[in-house]
């Protein structure tokens, strides 16, 4: 009897036969919020392009859509299958948790990856890993095959095509034959995604997915002629700046970097990144990668101006740029500072046979930092960029900082719009949470980037280079794996030159951001974390607090908010100095800018001209950077723990505290004085950039003498530190950000930064959200729980990115 029953095809759910049950099945999905809308769309969209086209295709492709919108660029089928609930974000925020649909556990129940790569055999909708006009992709994957949007698809082999083409013409040594076929894929041509994709439901399936607008240089039905894509022939001519001279390149190294007897990791990345037309530079908060890039430009401006040929001698054309303005705007101020105390008499005088002129040298590395969209020219109201493979970007270097919150469709962009000789350097932090699109290409990029991974003639090239012998353990010996062509590219920088040992803040970064390879050492980084904390008190880390609130009214939050709760930190945050032996002020709450605000206000009563706006501006510069001394960041964006609950509340706890003066529907969603806001979408038409903040202000209104009109005062992106001042009505898309969420909080950094972990467990609650917050922290840093084990819950879960960047 028994056997009789095991050779029957098990009961599958019915949303996998019937495509009837599968739609009702999204659409209780889509009405708990477990899926969004436009997921749900495809899957109908698709259905009614192929009637005959079956559930589990339907399932999977209305799954892989939803990836999206959680950062995966395609749907791992066989992970999938290992662990369904993980395909859609349960419990999403502020679900009941009541009466749920079946899970995708239940759905999924009985489904063998056999059966469901049988059921993606439908030409009509999906192709093999091939370029076409199919609306679906799949492809195969390290961990097992994958299915993809095409669009997503396109993207991933555009970035990987271009990186490869660079990969294989580095400058000074040429990587074995074998690895470059890697780099390429053996079995594809580099030419495949450049056929015509027709996609003749492209316009459609846009709208299905969320996606009804596109970079021309993304598009292959464009016929703008392929001017920018790379070969590996265009890449192979020289430079202006030539570094195939180890003898030179070591010497000018010798003099940006003075020797020290261990391998200094700054100089190590400035070599490799001068080596190679594509290169990585990756490391925690402080750890120097601006310096370095700072002295890898005065390098290759160097090399370029030195030319023994003086009429070829030119100075490269070199932009910098980050993803959004807030970002563009720190490494502005950054780098111009690096750049004005940069020592170059030495490195003048190494290259070329004349030497170089220090100031030239000077003035050519350049300082001004741009958002991504503006150095691609982004048009009003379209995703088409100015520029694209038909119409490259005029450079020959470009530096993009802050690279992990780039998504892939940008990075496609830009890679597609990169000149083929012009090199591209990234700087980012590859454990920091990854843009909230799809796509984690810094992450993906760097995924070996600990190990080292080198080659035995990157390590003796490196050595010859830098003059220090490169450690056993980074070797691609050590590992016991071929170091490949992408992990010649990538520097790790490991020291914290702004955390030392004496910081909580730095301990408590690298405690929460080991990696976790085994499950079971769980317990034992939990542990290690706790630890930091236990130093608390007295003896412990000076610049970390803990602070447990019951429930949102609890008073706690007034005083962490108002004041900075400077009780939490052991001496009250009296008497801490930082390393050059200058004082730190104690920790701040909101209510210093608001003073600042109060008590720094113009008298003037005219508004109007460029001169007559000086006053206001000064005050709008002195309230904004008092508002970046302090900084509550959460989690969530829904619920009493998350910003939209958060915010109105803070502002009744600084109204109690009488630095606000607001009704409660202005709290809620109207505008008052001191209102700081966020930008949460670029708008070209008033140069504001998503991540800007601004300060709501009150001005004299020229119009009525005696009354006052509100207006918001942003910080100029050029770094020129002008004040921009807009009308509320002009703005669009806008929040109140007393309380900011994480993830928008990256590219930022706080003088006093609060984050703080809500009550119960969240699939968004990770080590990168968890390492993210904390090093938004400059100076002081507070750790706000409201419930019980949530840091535990989070330091040991890590974000899943699915994407097929990770080997190049
Ligand atoms: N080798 C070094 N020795 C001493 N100080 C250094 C060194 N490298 C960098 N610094 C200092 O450490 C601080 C951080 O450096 P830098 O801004 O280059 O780091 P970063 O990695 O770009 O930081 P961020 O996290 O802001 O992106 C700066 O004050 C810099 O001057």
């Amino acid at each position: 009897m028994k056997d009789l029953f095991d050779d029957l095809p098990e009961a599958r759910h019915p949303a996998l036969e019937e495509t009837p049950a599968l739609m009702d099945l999204l659409a209780r999905w889509v009405e708990r919020g477990w899926l969004r809308a436009l997921d749900r769309a495809l899957a109908r969209f698709l259905h009614r392009e192929v009637p005959e086209a079956p559930a589990p295709l339907l399932l999977a492709a209305a799954l892989a859509s939803h990836q999206l919108g959680r950062g995966h660029v395609c749907l791992d089928l066989a992970a999938t299958l290992e662990a369904p609930d993980l395909a859609l974000s349960l419990p999403p925020e502020g679900d009941d948790l009541s009466d749920p649909p079946p899970l995708p556990s239940e759905v999924l129940d009985g489904l063998t990856l056999d059966d469901w790569q049988r059921a993606l055999a439908n030409p009509g909708l999906v192709a093999n890993d091939a370029p076409g006009s199919t609306p679906l992709v799949h492809a195969p994957g390290p961990r097992g095959p994958r299915l993809y949007l095409r669009r997503y698809w396109q993207y991933e082999q555009q970035i990987r095509q271009q990186i490869a083409a660079r990969l294989t013409t580095e400058d000074a040594t040429t990587p074995s034959r074998s690895l470059l076929q890697q780099a390429i894929g053996a079995d594809r041509r580099p030419e495949d995604t450049a056929a015509p994709d027709q996609a003749p439901r492209r316009s459609l399936l846009q709208q299905a997915i969320g996606a009804d607008r596109r970079p021309e240089s993304t598009d292959n039905t464009s016929d703008a002629p392929r001017g920018s894509s790379a070969s590996p022939s265009d890449g192979a001519a020289r430079r202006p700046e030539d570094t195939t001279n180890t003898e030179t390149l070591a010497t000018a190294l010798d003099a940006l970097f003075p020797t020290s007897g261990d391998l200094d990791w700054q100089k190590a990345a400035c070599a490799l990144a001068a080596r190679s037309p594509f290169a990585v530079i990756t490391g925690g908060p402080g750890t120097g990668k601006t310096t370095t890039v700072v002295k890898l430009l005065a390098l290759l401006q160097a090399m370029a101006l030195g030319r023994p040929e003086p009429d070829s001698a030119r100075a490269l054309r070199i932009r910098l740029a980050a993803p959004t303005g807030k970002a563009a705007a720190r490494l502005n101020e950054s780098i111009a500072g690096q750049v004005k105390k940069l020592s170059l008499a030495e490195l003048a005088g190494a290259v070329g046979q004349q030497g170089v002129d220090i100031s030239t040298l000077r003035e050519a590395i350049p300082t001004e930092v741009t958002t991504l969209h503006r150095l691609l020219g982004s048009r009003p109201d379209t995703r088409h960029f100015r520029h694209h493979a038909g119409n490259p970007l005029a450079l020959d270097v470009l530096v993009i900082d802050e690279a992990s919150m780039v998504d892939i469709e940008m990075m496609a962009a830009v890679l597609t719009a990169l000149p083929a000789r012009a090199r591209l350097v990234l700087l980012g932090d590859k454990d920091q949470l990854a843009s909230v699109e799809a796509g984690a290409v810094l992450g993906d990029l760097c995924q070996r980037a600990e190990g080292g991974h080198y080659t035995p003639e990157t390590a003796d090239w490196l050595e010859a280079a830098t003059g220090t012998p490169l450690p056993e353990h980074y070797r691609d010996t050590y590992h016991n794996t071929p170091g490949q062509p992408l992990d010649q590219a990538i520097a790790m920088l490991r020291v914290s030159h702004r955390f030392d040992a004496a910081s909580g803040i730095g301990r408590l970064a690298e405690a929460v951001n080991r990696p976790l390879p085994d499950k079971r050492l769980a317990e034992e980084k939990r542990r290690a974390v706790r630890e930091v904390f236990a130093a608390e008190g007295k003896a412990g880390y000076r610049d970390l607090a803990r602070l447990h609130l019951g429930d949102p009214e609890d008073a706690g939050l007034d005083r962490l908010v108002v004041e900075g709760n400077p009780a939490g930190f052991p001496l009250r945050g009296q008497g801490r100095t930082d390393r050059r032996g200058d004082p730190i002020a104690p920790p701040l709450g909101y209510r210093h800018y608001l003073a600042v605000l109060r008590d720094h206000r113009p008298t003037d009563t005219a508004f109007g001209d460029d001169e007559a706006r000086q006053p206001f501006d000064a005050w709008a510069r002195a309230v904004l950077e008092a508002h970046g001394q302090f900084q509550l960041l959460c989690a969530l964006r829904k619920g009493p723990w998350g910003i939209e609950g958060l915010n109105p509340r803070i502002g009744r706890a600084l109204r109690r505290a009488g630095w606000l003066n607001a009704s409660d529907m202005e709290l809620d969603r109207g505008w008052f004085e001191g209102r700081p806001v966020l930008v949460t979408r670029n708008d070209y038409g008033l140069g504001l950039m998503n991540g800007d903040i601004g300060i709501t202000l009150a001005l004299p209104d020229t119009r009525a003498p005696g009354r006052t009109l509100l207006r918001v005062a942003f910080p100029s992106s050029d770094g020129s530190g002008k004040i921009k001042w807009v009308l509320p009505s002009r703005l669009q898309a806008v929040e109140t950000v007393f309380a900011m969420t994480v993830h928008k909080s990256q590219g930022s950094e706080f003088t006093h930064t609060a984050l703080l972990l809500p009550d119960a467990p969240n699939p968004i609650l990770t080590r990168e959200l968890v390492y993210t917050g904390i090093t938004r922290a400059r100076d002081w840093l507070t750790l706000v729980e409201t419930g019980r084990g949530m840091l535990d819950e989070a330091v040991t879960r890590e974000v899943m990115r699915v994407s097929g960047l990770g080997r190049l």
